[in-house]
């Protein structure tokens, strides 16, 4: 985590009205991630993992409650806003990689880095880039487009694009769920030493045992936070 110390959620709640339904998929959620933790979020399919996902990312809006970015409240943010405190906060890595096919690995890693407010050199986006490129082990790969490398190092640029910001928490979406075992555990190995280096994380994710990777293992049960007994008797 680069200037931020913690985030913070202070009772969120999310309701999503339809015109057949109302549906509570978060209901009251208190959330502290510290600087250097790695949190895992595990849960029954419809528990409000990606929901939580995605208030955390600020991809949505909580119904109710407060969320802190360090000291900054980012609750009620307009839409640029929102933008702006994501692209200089937040990495996000989805179970889809979400690379752009027609950019190299270098331009997709760049790209988080040309929407900054102040820009930066080409030697510094490149320094950066390189940076990054190493920390997920795929120097050698920067000229190539997404189409030609595995679903694994597809996965390695995904992770690396999202940290090219230094952001304050890094929110992993089933990280493994495209990847066979073999390169789903390479990933899941890559996350823990760019954790053990310092990066946050924050993880949803199926599997119990990259669930136990984590620092700290939490899950939700119909969108409250249960303990793992409740959530064992649920399933
Ligand atoms: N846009 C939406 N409109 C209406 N209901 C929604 C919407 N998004 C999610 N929901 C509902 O909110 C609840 C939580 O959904 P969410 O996708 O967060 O669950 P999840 O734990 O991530 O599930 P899964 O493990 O299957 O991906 C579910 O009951 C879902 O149907």
């Amino acid at each position: 985590m680069s200037q931020v110390s913690k985030i913070k959620l202070c009772n969120i709640t999310k309701k999503f009205v339809t015109s057949e339904m109302e549906t509570h998929a978060l209901q009251g959620i208190d959330l502290e991630i510290f600087a250097g933790d790695y949190v895992s979020i595990s849960g029954p399919s419809g528990c409000g993992k990606s929901t939580l996902l995605a208030i955390l990312g600020l991809l949505d809006t909580a119904s109710s409650g407060q969320y802190f970015i360090g000291d900054l409240d980012v609750s009620n943010l307009s839409i640029n806003q929102r933008a702006s405190v994501r692209n200089e906060h937040i990495g996000f890595v989805f179970q889809s990689f979400n690379l752009i096919d027609e950019l190299s690995v270098f331009d997709n890693i760049a790209l988080p880095l040309r929407y900054r407010h102040v820009p930066l050199s080409d030697k510094a986006v490149a320094e950066k880039v390189s940076a990054c490129l190493e920390k997920v082990q795929m120097s050698h790969r920067a000229k190539h487009k997404p189409n030609q490398l595995s679903g694994g190092q597809q996965q390695r640029i995904a992770i690396a694009r999202a940290l090219v910001n230094d952001p304050a928490v890094l929110l992993v979406d089933e990280p493994t769920g495209n990847l066979d075992s073999k390169n789903g555990d390479a990933v899941m190995q890559m996350l823990g030493e760019l954790n053990k280096n310092g990066t946050t994380i924050c993880m949803v994710t199926h599997d119990p045992r990259y669930a136990d990777m984590a620092k700290r293992k939490l899950y939700l049960l119909d969108g409250v936070m249960a303990d793992e007994l409740s959530l064992e008797l649920a399933v």
